[in-house]
């Protein structure tokens, strides 16, 4: 049992967050839990004489994440969850193995869900959704702040495990946690305030409106922000009084089912939220089956294609949250040091495997010498190594394919006449653990044009393309020439030229002179190929519900018969 101080805080002191605020919010500092366990510090195992840890996955299981380091840790509990607890997997062949990224060393075995599993989880899904959707919308909200409060004690612990599991660097993994418990609080927050509306008619007739929930929702995750992903999309699921059945990525399994354990702790009822673990196949079965309402996807264009397909079959609502190639514009009148940051931000977290990068960098032709220069330098300096350290701030890539496909678009790139001004090798530590890790060094790519391979596709990778422009009308032509449309950013000093680039520019968000940052309180979703339907904000809500109109005679029936 975690026992925290109660310290109040502001947000402002939730240590690294970009979402900084200033706003006085009640709850317990995330910088000032004490982490201090019932039964001390419990590292377990049979392997730790090899020096592996054996995680016990139950409460105290995350007290053992505590102690471990990079190359330390060995998952050996069951990662799916339904009917309110870990589930075994029914059949124990055909392992997949999970990779620690910073090491290559595996970390546990995937047993793929198969119909019989998904079936069971949705049928628990379903009946915990009977009586979760009869609560009313403030009863939801005390169950989400309770589990949101509990995320945020275990902030520190969840975001270890996170970045043993997905590579990247503890000092970005913490702020994901932070946004995890903030998008429970805030969709806590709007749980009680969904309401219809009330429509006076004729002769004393009246309406009214009903937002009801869809009923069993999926989740299909993407491997960049496991736990995130998992909580931007129950939370607003959930307040809406739906139930969920969550797959993660089979390459990042292990954080999910610590959520599922939280909503069961904060006393969702049991089946309310649950994990089944499994690739392409085990997706399919849940986008198929007949007792599921919504699918909502986060994930790459032609995955999305797919689940979109299948979803039609059975009239289910979708939302995609798909790929990008995003534009990041910098006019020469914008405050120069925070363009070379945001440049930054929109290229290299969580090793450039964010799905709204600004990949494409646009920068005005008199300053691009400058804007090189600067953006070269610091580049280089990104300190990449264990992602475990507070001093890395580049972790390793997701998989050694990953790394690989990245590498070859730096090859292509230079084949095209494009210039590497840094980066784009595989990056060799001098720490031993770290050999066999999939890192690269972040890269800088010049004399790109906008027909090159490395402008055109979604890379995935710590690699940014600079592009010359001249004037607003030709870069906002350039900028929205892509299938894609997912984010865009600008910087600039001119207010009037800042608000018409971001009318213009066709994607689902545009960042003015910042890059990257992602309040909950804001929708965040694509345009174009990049998906449709919304995360975050409460907008959000329309996406878990529905409306039921109706109709109520005050008098007698006119009949025409
Ligand atoms: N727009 C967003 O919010 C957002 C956020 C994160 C990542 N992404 C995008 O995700 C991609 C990278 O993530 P990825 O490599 O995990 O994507 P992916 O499409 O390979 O996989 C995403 C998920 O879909 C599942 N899946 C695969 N085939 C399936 C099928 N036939 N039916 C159902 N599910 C199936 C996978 O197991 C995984 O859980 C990038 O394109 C990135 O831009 C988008
Ligand atoms: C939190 N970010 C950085 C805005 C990323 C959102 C999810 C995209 O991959």
């Amino acid at each position: 049992m975690f026992l925290s101080c109660g310290k109040v805080f502001l947000r402002t002191c939730v240590a690294g967050s970009r979402h900084v605020t200033g706003r006085p919010l009640a709850g317990v500092c995330a910088s000032h839990v004490c982490t201090h366990s019932s039964d001390g510090l419990t590292l377990r195992g049979s392997s730790a004489a090899r020096g592996f840890l054996r995680l016990k996955m139950a409460q105290s299981s995350l007290d053992s994440v505590r102690g471990a380091s990079t190359g330390t840790l060995v998952v050996t509990e069951p990662l799916n969850f339904w009917a309110g607890k870990r589930v075994k997997p029914r059949q124990q062949t055909n392992p997949e193995p999970v990779f620690e990224p910073a090491t290559g060393r595996v970390l546990c075995q995937l047993y793929p869900c198969g119909a019989e599993e998904v079936d069971e989880a949705i049928k628990s899904a379903h009946s915990a959704y009977l009586q979760w959707s009869k609560l009313a919308g403030t009863e939801r909200a005390r169950v989400m702040l309770e589990a949101a409060r509990i995320i945020r004690e275990r902030r520190d612990n969840i975001a270890k495990l996170e970045v043993i599991n997905n590579g990247k660097s503890i000092s970005e993994a913490l702020v994901d946690i932070d946004i995890a418990w903030q998008s429970v609080e805030y969709y806590a927050g709007l749980a009680g305030a969904l309401a219809g509306q009330h429509v006076q008619l004729p002769g004393g007739a009246f309406a009214y409106t009903r937002r009801e929930p869809l009923g069993v929702c999926v989740g299909i995750g993407a491997f960049n922000y496991p736990f995130q992903i998992a909580t931007w999309k129950s939370a607003p699921a959930l307040a809406c009084g739906n139930a969920m059945v969550f797959k993660p990525s089979p390459m990042t399994p292990v954080t999910a089912v610590l959520l599922a354990e939280i909503y069961k702790e904060a006393g969702v009822p049991d089946g309310l939220f649950n994990v089944v673990q499994g690739g392409a196949e085990t997706g399919s079965l849940l986008c198929q089956h007949p007792m599921v309402a919504k699918v909502t996807f986060t994930g790459s264009v032609p995955t999305g294609k797919k689940v979109m397909e299948m979803s039609s079959k059975g009239v289910k609502h979708v939302t995609l949250e798909l790929g990008g190639k995003s534009p990041l514009i910098i006019f020469k009148d914008g405050d120069f040091e925070n363009a070379v940051k945001g440049a930054l931000m929109a290229n290299f977290l969580t090793q450039g495997q964010v799905c709204c990068n600004g990949t494409r960098v646009f920068v005005q032709r008199d300053i691009m010498p400058k804007f090189l220069e600067e953006v070269v330098k610091r580049t280089k300096a990104i300190p990449v190594g264990d992602p475990l350290l507070e001093s890395t701030r580049m972790g390793a890539m997701i998989s050694k394919p990953q790394m690989e496909k990245a590498l070859r678009y730096v090859a292509q790139a230079k084949k095209e006449g494009a210039r590497v001004l840094c980066g784009g090798e595989p990056y060799v530590s001098s720490d031993p653990k770290l050999k066999d890790g999939y890192f690269m060094s972040p890269c800088v790519l010049d004399n790109c044009t906008d027909n090159m391979t490395c402008v055109k596709e979604e890379i995935f990778g710590p690699v940014m393309s600079v592009l010359p422009f001249d004037t607003e009308e030709e870069v906002i032509a350039r900028a929205n020439n892509t299938t894609y449309g997912l984010a865009s950013g600008v910087f600039t000093r001119d207010i009037s030229r800042a608000h018409r680039v971001a009318a213009n520019l066709e994607a689902g968000t545009c960042f003015i002179n910042n890059y990257n940052i992602s309040p909950v309180e804001v929708p965040f979703g694509g345009y174009k190929m990049s998906g449709f339907g919304r995360e975050n904000g409460q907008v959000t809500m329309e996406y878990f519900s529905q409306l039921k109109t109706v109709i109520v005679e005050m008098g007698d029936v006119e009949s025409v018969f």
